[in-house]
């Protein structure tokens, strides 16, 4: 058991390469469970209730709740929660405590301290069970049926020590209970591997997907993205009979904010933008950086007056922000296409899009055109931004 988890520690980093954080609390897991079963064989050099033996022993202890809290703090991160259960963390600290004030006597301290190692399995085996926020692979269920056959020997070894004590005078007694434990060790300690490795690989493809898809000066969806979204939503608006609109945005005059304000000026500018486009979005609205300082919208269940209401909403909450955070107004030109016809395609309606942009910026930019209503050609936004 002490050599297998000793070899993982060691080629854990190896095989997962550069990691992320809760791979690295894994990984520190591993260490520390590893640590402690190496100074628990240590303590058994040491002379029986030696003072050598209460502080190699405890320190034993320490390591190994600490591994498992650590792989706790992993496993909660893995299944995408941010605010993990303190829990394990708390049950480390209060079984080293008693342990080494206890250590005296045999009874309580081999109770004390399986019996906690129990529990905190427990809570871990509970954690593990509930509904990760985010799709995770089956490592999970790999690492339930290791820990519960872990709880089994755990449990038994502490009802024995605190109550069978002649049974079970040491930690090396030839009871039933250690031949069983060889076994479940070795078989859970592979177990655990495959599933930290299969967690680690999890995360990094979700990783790779997140990078793929976002835009990385701004946290959108970046135009591939998109553009596959779009033609996914275009097709169940025709399917639902739903109205479907593209709103294409294109920052005024950005160039003079990159040789005013720098470049760094003009990231901060279009992060602010995105920014806007977040918290005026709702349900069914799709945005991305579609490329340098343009973006675009595409609104499902969205008619032209909803499209206006989504542009005036922009505009508003640009007017009120962009002073106040930029010490600069940040103004606009779009250009809107509507869906007109089922069979039109997200590339048909993008190119209209673009062509009323093009004209909203020929007609002296900060404004929003949308050519596709017909009573009213030429909106004006209702909130001018023009100094
Ligand atoms: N800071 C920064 N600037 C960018 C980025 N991507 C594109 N730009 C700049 O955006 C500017 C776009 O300039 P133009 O295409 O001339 O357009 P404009 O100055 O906005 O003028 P109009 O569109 O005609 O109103 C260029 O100076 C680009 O360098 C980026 O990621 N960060």
């Amino acid at each position: 058991m002490t050599l297998n988890l000793l070899t993982i520690a060691v080629a854990l980093p190896a095989f997962m390469g550069r990691v992320n954080r809760p791979a690295r609390f894994a990984q520190a897991g591993v260490a520390l469970q590893a640590a402690g079963w190496v100074l628990l064989l240590l303590s058994s050099l040491a002379e029986p209730s030696s003072w050598q033996d209460r502080v190699v022993s405890t320190l034993s202890m320490a390591g190994i709740a600490a591994g498992m809290a650590y792989n706790a703090i992993a496993f909660d991160l893995w299944c995408g929660r941010v605010a993990f259960a303190r829990a394990p963390a708390v049950i480390a600290v209060l079984l080293t405590a008693g342990y080494g004030i206890g250590f005296d006597s045999y009874p309580f301290r081999v109770g004390w301290a399986n019996g906690l190692f129990t529990l905190q399995m427990a809570i871990v085996v509970a954690s593990l069970c509930r509904k990760p926020l985010v799709p995770v692979g089956r490592w999970r269920w790999l690492l339930v049926i290791s820990l519960l056959a872990q709880m089994t020997v755990t449990g038994w070894r502490g009802v024995l020590g605190a109550f069978y004590t002649a049974d079970f005078p040491n930690f090396f007694a030839p009871h039933m209970v250690n031949l069983f434990f060889g076994l479940v060790a070795n078989i859970t300690v592979v177990l655990s591997l495959a599933a930290l490795l299969l967690a680690h690989r999890d995360e990094a493809a979700r990783e790779l997907e997140r990078l793929a898809t976002t835009d990385g000066l701004t946290g959108v969806l970046n135009r591939r993205a998109w553009l596959t979204q779009a033609a996914i939503d275009l097709t169940m608006g025709e399917r639902y009979r739903q109205p479907v609109g593209v709103l294409m945005v294109d920052l005024d005059h950005f160039k003079q904010i990159n040789d005013h304000y720098g470049h760094a000026g003009g990231d901060g500018a279009l992060q602010l933008f995105a920014e806007a486009l977040r918290a005026v979005a709702r349900t069914g609205d799709v945005y991305c950086r579609y490329g340098g300082e343009e973006f675009c919208v595409l609104m499902n269940q969205a008619d032209a007056a909803a499209v206006r209401a989504f542009d005036l909403r922009l505009r508003a909450w640009l007017h009120e922000a962009a002073p106040r955070l930029l010490g600069y107004a940040l103004p606009y030109s779009a250009g809107v296409a509507m869906r007109l016809s089922d069979d039109e395609t997200i590339e048909a309606l993008l190119r209209r899009a673009d062509s009323a942009l093009y004209s909203a910026k020929a007609l002296g930019r900060n404004l929003t055109l949308n050519p596709d209503e017909l009573d009213e050609p030429d909106i004006q936004p209702s909130l001018s931004m023009r100094d």
